[in-house]
C-alpha cells in the first residue's frame, strides 16, 4: 500500500489510501452481505470504505470529485485507481487505445463461448471490431430495428391493456429487447409473450430451448454461466436446476451452430444470406480462412455472437425500464413526447417509416439521453496506462501517470457535476432540446462541452449506440402514441408524492454487473388507452 502510494504521490492529485483493493475477490463475495449489516444499522462510513461497495459510482455520483476535483485517485496494496470526470481528459483518453488500454482480464468472463472482441488483445481487437461493426452501420438494418421495435410494442401494449393483465415493467422490457436482439441479429422472431410465460429454472433439466428461451436463460444466469463455465453445469450429479441452465447454454450454443451453418450453405449456394450479423460474421469466416490476420475464427463467432447478446440486451432493457418508471411518475413528460409522436407521425403506426420518423422524434431522444445520463448502465469504463507515463491536461493542468496505472473513466460522475449540469440531479428531459433560430424547429443539444458518454466513447465506444436509440424511440412512440402509462395511486397521494415514489424506486439501484433497478415491481402501474 505505502509502495503504491509513494508511486502515486508523483502525479500531485488528492489520494485516498484504502486497505483492500475493490477487485479483490475474497471481498466481492463478503460485500453485499457486509453493507446489509452497515445499511441495516445506518452506520456512516468513511470514504474509503464507501468505495468497496460493488456500484458505489451510483451512490456517491458526483459527490468525492465536488469535493476532491475533477481527477483524484484511491491507492490500494494492488493498484492505484485514478478517477477522471474532467470533459476534455474523458474525451483525451477515449481517443488513445494505445496509451490507455482496456484491461483484457476484466472481461475474461465474456469470452464463455469462444474468444470475442472483449478479450483480444489490442493488435486482435481491430480485427474483430472491424467484422462486429460493419453490420450496425448499416442503414437497413435500422429500418428493421425500427419495425421490429414498434411490432413487439404494439404486441406489448396489447398485453398489457388485456384485462386483469399485470404489468412487470422490469421484465416486460427484458422480453422486449430480448426479442428484438433475436430478430435483427439473428433473424429469429419471436411473438411478445408477457414475463408470465418466460422460462424458469424450476422444470426438466432436459427440455429443449428455443432460440429465444435458450438465450434469455443464459443471460438470465450469466455469471454462473461465465464463472463455471457452461460445459461444467451438465454434470449429471448437479442440482436439477442447474443441469437446466447448463442445458440452456449448450442449446444456445446448438442454434448459434445452426445459423452458422444455414448462413454458411446459403453463401456457397451463391446466395446472399440473411443480411443479419452473422452473415457478416460467415463472410469473416471465408476471408480468415484465406489470411488468418483477417476476419473470424469459427469459436470466434460464437464468442462475439454471445458478447453482442450479452452487451446489447440489459443495456437496453434496463433503460427502457428506468424510463417507463420515470415517465409513469412523470405524467407531464408523457404528455410532452406524445404531444411530438402525434404531430410528427400519422395515424397508422404500419406506415411509420424509420427514415422519416427517427429523426423527428427528438423528444424520446431526450428522454433515453436523459435517462442515460441518471442512470449509465456502465458507470465507470476502465483503462490502464501501457508501460509508459502518460501525460494528461486535467481542467488545463498537467498530470503524469505512472505506467501500468488504472483510469476509471468516472461516467456517472462527469453527467452528474455540478459545473457541466444545472439541477444535476433532477430527471429533466426537456434539458438536451435546443430551438432553432426561429424557434420553431427542436433538435437535440449537442454541446462538446457537456460530458455525455454513456456509450463510451473513441474507437472502443457501443457499437450498438444507433440500434439501441432507434429501439428505444420506436417503443416509446409507439407506447405513448395511444396510450399512456398511469401509476397506481397511493390511498391520498398527491401527484407529486407519485413522483417522488417512482423516482425513490427508480434509484433503489443494484449494478452487479450493470446498473439496474433492484425491483420495478415495488410500484403498480397500469396501460390505459387515451383519445387520440
Ligand atoms: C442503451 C443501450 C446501450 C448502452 C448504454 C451501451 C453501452 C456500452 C458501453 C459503455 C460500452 C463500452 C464498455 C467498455 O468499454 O468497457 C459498450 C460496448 C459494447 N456494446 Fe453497447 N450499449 C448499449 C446497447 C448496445 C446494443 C443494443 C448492442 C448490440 C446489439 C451493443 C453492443 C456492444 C458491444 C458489442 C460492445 C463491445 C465493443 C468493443 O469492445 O469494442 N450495445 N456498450
Amino acid at each position: 500500500l505505502e509502495l503504491n502510494y509513494r508511486r502515486a504521490k508523483s502525479m500531485g492529485i488528492p489520494l485516498i489510501r484504502m486497505p483492500v483493493d475493490p477487485l479483490n475477490i475474497p471481498l466481492q463475495v463478503v460485500e453485499p452481505h457486509i453493507f446489509r449489516i452497515v445499511d441495516f444499522f445506518r452506520i456512516p462510513l468513511p470514504k474509503a470504505c464507501m468505495m468497496m461497495r460493488r456500484g458505489w459510482h451510483f451512490g456517491v455520483k458526483a459527490q468525492f470529485h465536488e469535493e476532491m476535483g475533477p481527477i483524484w485517485a484511491f491507492v490500494t496494496p494492488r493498484d492505484i485507481h485514478v478517477q477522471v470526470c474532467d470533459t476534455a481528459a474523458l474525451h483525451n483518453v477515449f481517443g488513445r487505445r494505445g496509451d490507455f488500454v482496456r484491461p483484457r482480464e476484466f472481461y475474461q468472463l465474456l469470452a464463455a463461448f469462444g474468444p470475442c472482441l472483449s478479450t483480444a488483445t489490442p493488435s486482435e481487437w481491430a480485427r474483430h471490431r472491424k467484422i462486429l461493426a460493419t453490420p450496425f452501420m448499416n442503414e437497413s438494418i435500422m429500418d428493421y430495428v425500427w419495425n421490429e421495435s414498434l411490432r413487439q410494442t404494439q404486441q406489448m401494449v396489447q398485453a398489457w391493456t388485456t384485462k386483469g393483465a399485470v404489468i412487470r415493467i422490469g421484465k416486460d422490457t427484458r422480453t422486449l429487447s430480448l426479442n428484438v436482439l433475436a430478430a435483427i441479429g439473428f433473424r429469429r422472431s419471436f411473438k411478445f409473450e408477457s414475463s408470465a410465460k418466460e422460462p424458469t429454472t424450476g422444470g426438466s433439466p432436459n427440455e429443449t430451448f428455443d432460440y429465444r428461451d435458450a438465450l434469455q436463460m443464459v443471460l438470465d444466469n450469466a455469471i454462473l454461466v461465465m464463472v463455471v463455465g457452461w460445459k461444467n453445469l451438465l454434470y449429471p450429479w448437479l442440482p436439477a436446476w442447474i443441469r437446466r441452465i447448463g442445458k440452456a447454454a449448450s442449446d444456445f450454443q446448438k442454434h448459434m451452430e445452426i445459423m452458422l451453418n444455414e448462413e454458411m450453405e446459403a453463401l456457397n449456394r451463391g446466395e446472399k444470406g440473411m443480411g443479419t450479423i452473422m452473415t457478416a460474421f460467415v463472410r469473416g469466416l471465408d476471408a480468415h480462412q484465406k489470411d488468418p490476420s483477417k476476419g473470424n475464427s469459427v469459436e470466434e463467432i460464437y464468442g462475439n455472437t454471445f458478447v453482442i447478446n450479452f452487451a446489447g440486451h440489459d443495456t437496453t432493457a434496463n433503460t427502457l425500464a428506468f424510463a417507463t418508471l420515470l415517465l409513469a411518475g412523470n405524467q407531464d413528460v408523457q404528455e410532452w413526447v406524445a404531444e411530438e409522436v402525434q404531430q410528427f407521425i400519422g395515424e397508422d403506426e404500419d406506415d411509420w417509416k424509420y427514415a422519416e420518423a427517427f429523426p423527428k422524434l427528438v423528444r424520446s431522444q431526450a428522454v433515453l439521453l436523459e435517462t442515460l445520463r441518471l442512470f449509465p448502465p456502465v458507470m465507470a469504463i476502465p483503462k490502464w496506462t501501457n508501460e509508459q507515463p502518460q501525460k494528461l491536461i486535467v481542467a488545463g493542468k498537467p498530470v503524469t501517470l505512472p505506467p501500468g496505472t488504472g483510469v476509471f473513466m468516472s461516467i456517472m460522475a462527469a453527467q452528474t457535476y455540478k459545473s457541466y449540469w444545472t439541477d444535476p440531479l433532477v430527471w429533466k428531459p426537456s434539458r438536451w432540446i435546443t430551438h432553432n433560430s426561429t424557434g420553431s424547429l427542436e433538435k437535440i443539444t449537442t454541446d462538446p462541452q457537456v460530458p455525455f458518454y454513456s456509450w463510451s466513447g473513441g474507437p472502443q465506444n457501443c457499437p450498438g449506440e444507433k440500434f439501441s436509440k432507434v429501439e428505444f424511440v420506436a417503443v416509446l412512440a409507439g407506447l405513448l402514441h395511444k396510450h399512456r402509462i398511469r401509476p397506481v395511486k397511493e390511498v391520498g397521494e398527491s401527484v407529486e408524492e407519485t413522483r417522488k415514489r417512482f423516482t425513490k424506486v427508480a434509484n433503489d439501484c443494484d449494478a452487479l454487473m450493470l446498473l439496474r433497478c433492484r425491483d420495478t415491481d415495488q410500484v403498480e402501474v397500469t396501460c390505459e388507452r387515451v383519445a387520440a
